[in-house]
């Protein structure tokens, strides 16, 4: 029986078909590409399964072919990967200025990692409430460097309900991956689209609170309108992988569209002559800290929250 991977805690799997869920575990060996991945099934996967028998439980056999997925360096095991999730129709970060902070850095991964699979994404500012003056300054000049990439990007306060509208118009008929640091509000955004999800928030109450994951496995949401919402764990850290250092610069919108003005068509934007990218860079057409964010991908280093 084909079906749909709808829910995943890494030993279990449920499988819907068609409307009714079955608790499954894998059986042999599932591969992607050349990388070794904790999990080798993800949360939007097509799998096929076999009933056991006398029993209400069923294995995956068939793993079917992703049109896309967002991967990341597992935490700790630099060698392997996490899939968050596979065929999605777009992915969205939700992110902080504050409680907790999301850096520059781990939403330039982020959307490196959707460039390369080719996932639109957008970015959620979130918890538009507690913005002083300052902080709302702050956050549009934040806003300016990713709209200006053509990344959309939300201004929302998920507690309070301001600006959710838009989101959920932009979510019907499609499969959105909910992704971020633990503690930004994802639960909470989704409990206000999906009241019926009720998902358990947490409260990070101080600092030794924090990286306390309230949500600790990945679940895909059908929404009323059509369409499914991918809930996932929160991030701490977001390493790229998989990507070669020569096709780095692809991944960056604003590099992409200069690149073929180098002098040498295998420049690296690091310290070449001719260097268009490098000459953007001294002229202000390219944010500082998105050249940092390629560097620093591009030496190998992770982003930590
Ligand atoms: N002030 C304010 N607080 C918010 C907002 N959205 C969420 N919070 C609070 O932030 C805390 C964390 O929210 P969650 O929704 O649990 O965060 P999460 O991203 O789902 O966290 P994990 O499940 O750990 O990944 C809770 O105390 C929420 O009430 C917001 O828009 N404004
Ligand atoms: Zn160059």
């Amino acid at each position: 029986m084909k079906g749909l991977v709808t829910k995943s805690t890494g030993s279990w799997y449920a499988v819907t078909v068609d409307d009714k869920s079955y608790e499954c575990r894998i059986k042999g060996k599932f591969r992607t590409k050349d990388i070794k991945t904790t999990n080798p099934i993800a949360v939007g996967d097509w799998v096929d399964i076999e009933l056991e028998p006398e029993q209400q439980t069923a294995v995956i056999v068939t793993l079917y072919d992703r049109k896309n997925y967002m991967i990341r360096k597992s935490v700790n095991l630099s060698k392997q990967a996490q899939i968050i999730a596979a065929n999605i129709d777009q992915a969205y970060l939700v992110v902080t200025l504050a409680s907790p902070p999301t850096s520059l850095g781990f939403i330039d991964r982020f959307l490196v990692t959707a460039e390369a699979y080719g996932i639109p994404a957008s970015i959620l500012f979130n918890k538009l409430d507690l913005f002083s003056q300052e902080g709302l300054e702050i956050l549009a000049d934040y806003r300016s460097i990713y709209e200006d990439l053509g990344y959309p990007c939300f201004e929302i306060s998920a507690l309070k309900g301001i600006n959710i509208g838009d989101i959920e118009a932009s979510l019907m008929q499609k499969i959105t991956l909910i992704s971020g640091h633990s503690g930004v509000g994802k639960s909470t955004l989704i409990n206000r689209i999906i009241p019926e999800a009720s998902l358990r928030t947490g409260k990070i109450s101080d600092w030794s609170d924090r990286g306390k994951h309230t949500t600790t496995f990945a679940e895909m949401l059908p929404l009323s309108q059509g369409g499914y919402i991918i809930d996932t764990p929160g991030i701490q850290e977001f390493g790229v992988i998989d990507i070669e250092q020569q096709e780095l610069g692809h991944f960056f919108p604003e590099m992409r569209a200069l690149m073929h003005q180098c002098r040498f068509n295998n420049c690296r934007h690091i310290n070449e002559p001719g260097c268009a990218v490098l000459a953007a860079l001294a002229e202000g057409g390219i944010e500082p800290s998105r050249y940092d964010s390629y560097l620093s991908i591009y030496h190998g280093n992770d982003s930590r929250a």
